[in-house]
């Protein structure tokens, strides 16, 4: 089976880059990107291809080369589902802010109803794809509501989970370890499904890294691979914590332990914690579903990740306060970056927010530089905790549109993320115009400690 057309519900990280590079590397395909946010889609239109609504690296030359040809975005939903062989759903799983397993398990309101919209919607079969992460057995409780709801005609459903991760997802879409596709290959209509899929990815990755399993595995290895990543993570910001005490360097041990082949050096990299909208969601949704079959140590040992990550980013921001003579009320605070990560402007769970959110409880004055995150965003951030009024956030924090500006006169500088540009900086002229003694907090190991102790910073870095 060829497929002719394909439509993407979900413009977001995830969608937007992933369908970007499938129209660009399947010139034949037809690809319609939809969402129901007018806003989002406006910006994937805009003419300046430097204004799409992501950022990441190498996305707008893909955008520009296949936009207009065969890649649109919409917001008519109705006419993109109607038209497709293959269906994508790329939309949001937040963890639950309500009712049963709420603050844990995924909400599927928004899967519910992209099931229901294409339910109504088809007329023809079609192949419905996940690519949104989900818990593990998700796909029937889709294929009930569209067998059920829908005009009579067959659905096929896979599970495609996508890994890339954000600020490197062009490079990571181009050249995936792996492409995951779970399907019901026990039938015939399901084989045909799966191969469909395959067909769509062998445009430019290689046969032997498109695996195929049954669609249960498929969800679960995506739940999987994020609770073993952030697990490395933990790992190491646990032994960061050990080093402090003991007078090893977090970064020789990583360099150690991660020679040995069978652990591997990557995702070895201690910092202020974990972010980004996926590891803590999902490692929680593990732990939701674990409990719910009853296996309490299987939760248990999955939720030290998470336990382990909030202690991380307490205690660098309690890390400066006492530092600063246990005391930052009033004291100017400049933090160097926002986003969870580099080269993204996402900043969801980024630890930045919680650092930001202890040191304004402890009444310091907090200025802020990141060179991709907007001011709005940095607000509506903090205002979702919920801890003190929007006017209060507005009236302690300050965003600025530099690393000069943010740090001048400031008591302390906190490197909250790994910018390139904030290694590129002039830390003599920094120092110059901080208050005395200056100190730099390096939550994410970037800078070089000997020579910001030979200009006179009081140095903290991570691990060490
Ligand atoms: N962000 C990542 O790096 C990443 C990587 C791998 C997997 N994932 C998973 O992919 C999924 C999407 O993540 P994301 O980061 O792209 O989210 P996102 O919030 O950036 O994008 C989701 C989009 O879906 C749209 N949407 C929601 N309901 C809709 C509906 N009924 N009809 C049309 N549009 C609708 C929203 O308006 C939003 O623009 C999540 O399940 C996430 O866990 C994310
Ligand atoms: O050694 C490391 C590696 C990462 N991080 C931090 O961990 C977070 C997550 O980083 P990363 O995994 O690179 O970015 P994500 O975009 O969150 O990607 C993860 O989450 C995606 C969403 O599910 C998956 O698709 C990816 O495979 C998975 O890496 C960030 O705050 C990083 O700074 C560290 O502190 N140390």
């Amino acid at each position: 089976m060829n497929i002719k057309n394909i439509c993407c519900i979900g413009a977001g990280y995830v969608g937007g880059p992933t369908m970007a590079v499938i129209a660009q590397k399947c010139p034949e395909i037809n690809v319609t990107v939809v969402d129901i946010n007018e806003e989002r889609i406006k910006a994937w239109n805009d003419e300046n291809v430097e204004n799409i609504p992501i950022y990441e690296p190498g996305l707008p030359e893909v955008v520009k080369e296949a936009r207009g040809r065969n890649l649109f975005f919409s917001t008519d939903v109705d006419a993109a589902i109607d038209k497709a062989d293959m269906i994508f759903i790329s939309v949001n799983t937040p963890t639950k802010t309500y009712g049963i397993g709420k603050g844990m398990a995924a909400d599927l309101k928004f899967i519910e109803l992209c099931a229901r919209q294409i339910a109504r919607v088809a007329k023809d079969d079609k192949i419905v794809v996940e690519k949104s992460t989900l818990p593990v057995r998700t796909a029937e409780a889709l294929k009930n509501i569209l067998d059920n709801t829908g005009n009579g005609v067959n659905y096929q459903i896979l599970s495609n989970p996508e890994f890339l991760a954000e600020g490197t997802a062009v490079d990571d879409l181009m050249n995936p370890d792996r492409v995951l596709i779970g399907g019901d290959i026990d039938t015939a209509k399901g084989k045909e499904a799966v191969d469909a899929l395959v067909d769509v990815y062998a445009h430019w990755v290689p046969r032997e890294r498109l695996l195929t399993t049954n669609v249960w595995s498929s969800e679960l290895s995506k739940l999987t691979a994020n609770a073993f990543l952030a697990q490395r993570v933990s790992s190491i910001n646990a032994m960061s914590e050990l080093c402090e005490k003991t007078g090893a360097d977090v970064n020789e041990v990583s360099k150690a332990v991660g020679m040995d082949s069978r652990i591997g050096a990557k995702f070895l990299k201690s910092s202020v914690g974990f972010g980004g909208s996926c590891f803590q969601k999902d490692i929680l949704n593990l732990v939701y579903i674990s409990k719910s079959f009853g296996l309490h140590e299987v939760a248990d040992y999955w939720e030290q990740v998470i336990i382990m990550n909030d202690h991380q980013k307490r205690r660098f921001a309690a890390k400066i306060v006492q530092t600063l003579f246990n005391t930052v009320s009033g004291k100017k605070i400049a933090l160097l970056g926002w986003a969870f990560k580099k080269d993204t402007n996402d900043t969801r769970e980024s630890a930045a927010i919680y650092v930001a959110d202890y040191l304004l409880n402890e009444q310091a004055e907090i200025v802020v530089y990141d060179p991709k995150v907007k001011t709005e965003q940095i607000y509506a951030d903090l205002d979702y905790l919920n801890t003190r009024s929007l006017e209060e956030n507005r009236a302690r924090v300050t965003v600025v549109d530099g690393a000069y500006e943010a740090t001048k006169d400031a008591h302390a500088v906190a490197v909250l993320t790994e910018w390139d540009e904030f290694k590129e900086l002039d830390w003599q002229k920094i120092y110059k115009e901080m208050l005395k003694p200056a100190f730099l907090f390096d939550g994410r190991r970037l800078l070089e400690r000997k020579t910001k102790e030979g200009i006179g910073f009081e140095f903290y870095a991570i691990g060490s």
